[in-house]
C-alpha cells in the first residue's frame, strides 16, 4: 500500500477546509479541498477519490445530494459526513448500504485523521476482493457478494492445479468461470478444452474423450485424438458431468488416478497431464445416493467447489451485465449501443430470469436488433418479458418452452423448428378438436385455418385422425 490515498474534502466553510487540510497533511494521504460539490462532481464521479469527506449543508449541491450521486456511480466509496447530530438521520438514510462514517462537528483533528485512515483501510480492504484477478475485469461481471466469493476463489486457486467442481444452473456462467480459472493458472498458455456431456450422444462420449484407434468401430477410419490428449498440459472442462455414462465415469476415475488412458480400441497407454474442471446443474450428492454417479469419482472431483448463484439471486448485477451485453451486441452487429431507460433497467432487474445470464445476454442481443430508438423503453422489451413479473411465472408455457429450447440447444440439437413446430401445431389441433367435440370444420375455424389446411396437417401430423 505504498501509494498515497486520495482524500477529497467538500465543505463551503473555509475554516473547516483549512483545519482538515492541515490535519490530513500526511505522507500517506493526498488531500484535495473543494468549496462546492457542483464544481467537482463530474470529475469526482469519473475519478473517485479513495475517501470522500463532505459537509451536509452547502450551497449548490448539498451533501445529501452529493452522496446520492456518488453512491449511484460508486456504491463502495466510503463517505465521511461532517455534520451536527441533527442531520445524521437523513445522511444515513441517503447513503444507506454504502460505506458511511460520521464525524460530528465540532471535531478533534486527531479524531478526523484517525477516521480518514480507517476509511482508507476499509476501502482498500473492500477493493481487494472486489477487483477480480487481473485481466478478468471485462470477462466476469459480478459485484454481488456471491460473485465476490467466486472471484476470491479464482484468485485463491490461481496458482494451483487442483480439481474444481462448479455448481450452478444452466446459463449462470460456469464455463466462463472455468475459463477464468484456467487463464489464471500456470496452465494459462496451454489449451482449454470444453466438452458438454449432455451434448454428445452417449455412445460417442468415450471416443470423444479418449480418442480412438483406426478401425476401433465402424466409421473409425483413422486414428483420432480425444479431448484428453488435446488438453494435455492444459485444462479439460467437463460440463454437465452428472450426465456422464457409468462406464465413462469408471474410465475417467482411472485416468485421474493413473494419469494415463487407452484410446478406444487401443492397447498402448497414453500419458497426459490434464487439470479437470467439472460443472453441473444437478445435485451430484443426490445422483450418488441414487446410484447414478460413482461416489469415488464424486469425491475425486469435489475437492474445491464453486457455487454460481442464479441471476435472480444477484439482481444487483443485472444493470451492469445488461450494459455490458448491450455494448457487446452492438459491437458484434456493428451498430449503435442501445441504452436502457431507468424504468426498463428497473424492470429487467425485477424479472425472474429462469435462463440466467445467458437469457439476459440473448435479450440484450434481441433488443439491439429490435428496439427502434437508441433508448430502450419497457415497451421495447420482448413481449414475454414486458408484462408483470414475466420471464418465469410458473405455468407460463412460454417459460417452459424457452426452457425446453435452452436444454435442447445445450444438448446440441439443431433444426429446432423442425422439432418444435409439429408438436406446437399438434397440441393446438388436439385442443381445438377437443373443444369442438372432434368437428374438424369448426376446429379449423378456431385455429384460423381453412378446412383443407387442417386436413393436410392432420395427414402428416396425426394420420390416425385424418380419416373422415
Ligand atoms: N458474470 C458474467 N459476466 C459476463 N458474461 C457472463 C457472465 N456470466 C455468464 N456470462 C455469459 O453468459 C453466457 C452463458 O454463460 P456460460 O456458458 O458460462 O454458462 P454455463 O453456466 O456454462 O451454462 P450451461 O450450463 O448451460 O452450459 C456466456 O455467453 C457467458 O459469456
Amino acid at each position: 500500500m505504498s501509494e498515497a490515498a486520495r482524500v477529497m474534502i467538500v465543505d463551503d466553510d473555509r475554516a473547516i477546509r483549512w483545519v482538515l487540510e492541515r490535519a490530513l497533511a500526511q505522507p500517506d494521504l493526498e488531500v484535495e479541498c473543494v468549496e462546492r460539490a457542483d464544481r467537482v462532481l463530474p470529475r469526482l464521479l469519473e475519478e473517485p477519490p479513495d475517501v470522500l469527506v463532505t459537509d451536509i449543508r452547502m450551497p449548490g449541491i448539498d451533501g445529501l445530494d452529493l452522496m446520492a450521486r456518488v453512491r449511484e456511480a460508486h456504491p463502495d466509496l466510503p463517505v465521511i459526513v461532517m455534520t451536527a447530530h441533527s442531520d445524521l438521520d437523513s445522511a444515513v438514510a441517503s447513503y444507506q448500504g454504502g460505506a458511511f462514517e460520521y464525524l460530528p462537528k465540532p471535531f478533534d483533528v486527531d479524531e478526523a485523521l484517525a477516521l480518514v485512515r480507517r476509511a482508507v483501510a476499509h476501502a482498500r480492504e473492500r477493493q481487494r476482493p472486489v477487483t477480480p484477478p487481473e485481466g478478468l475485469e471485462t470477462e466476469i461481471i459480478g459485484e454481488a457478494p456471491a460473485m465476490q466469493e467466486v472471484f476470491r476463489a479464482i484468485g485463491r486457486l490461481a496458482q494451483s492445479h487442483i480439481t474444481v467442481l462448479i455448481n450452478g444452473e444452466s446459463g449462470t456462467g460456469k464455463e466462463r468461470v472455468a475459463q477464468a480459472l484456467h487463464q489464471h493458472s500456470p496452465r494459462g498458455g496451454r489449451p482449454f478444452i470444453a466438452l458438454n456431456m449432455a451434448a454428445i450422444p452417449r455412445d460417442l462420449i468415450e471416443s470423444e474423450l479418449f480418442g480412438h484407434e483406426k478401425g476401433a468401430f465402424t466409421g473409425a477410419t483413422a486414428q483420432r485424438q480425444g479431448r484428453f490428449e488435446q488438453a494435455d498440459g492444459g485444462t479439460l472442462f467437463l460440463d454437465e458431468i452428472g450426465d456422464m455414462p457409468a462406464e465413462t465415469q469408471t474410465r475417467l476415475l482411472r485416468v485421474l488416478a493413473d494419469g494415463e488412458f487407452y484410446r478406444v480400441g487401443g492397447h498402448t497407454p497414453v500419458k497426459v497431464d490434464v487439470r479437470i474442471i467439472a460443472a453441473t446443474h444437478q445435485h451430484l450428492e443426490e445422483l450418488v445416493d441414487d446410484g447414478r454417479f460413482r461416489e469415488d469419482l464424486f469425491h475425486r472431483l469435489n475437492v474445491i467447489r464453486i457455487h454460481l448463484p442464479k441471476l435472480a439471486d444477484r439482481r444487483e448485477d443485472i444493470p451492469r451485465l445488461a450494459r455490458h451485453f448491450l455494448a457487446e451486441a452492438a459491437k458484434e452487429l456493428a451498430t449503435d449501443v442501445k441504452v436502457l431507460t431507468e424504468e426498463a433497467e428497473e424492470h429487467l432487474t425485477r424479472l425472474a430470469w429462469p435462463g440466467n445470464v445467458r437469457q439476459l445476454e440473448n435479450t440484450c442481443r434481441w433488443l439491439t436488433v429490435m428496439a427502434s430508438g437508441r433508448e430502450v423503453l419497457v415497451e421495447d422489451l420482448p413481449p414475454e418479458l414486458r408484462d408483470g413479473e414475466g420471464g418465469g411465472a410458473s405455468g407460463d408455457w412460454r417459460t417452459a418452452f424457452r426452457d425446453w429450447a435452452d436444454r435442447a440447444l445445450a444438448a446440441g440439437h439443431t433444426h429446432l423448428l423442425e422439432e418444435a413446430v409439429p408438436d406446437f401445431e399438434k397440441i393446438l389441433i388436439e385442443t381445438a378438436l377437443k373443444h369442438t367435440g372432434g368437428r374438424k370444420g369448426e376446429a379449423a375455424e378456431l385455429l384460423g385455418w381453412g378446412r383443407n389446411t387442417l386436413t393436410r396437417k392432420l395427414k402428416t401430423l396425426m394420420p390416425e385422425m385424418a380419416e373422415d
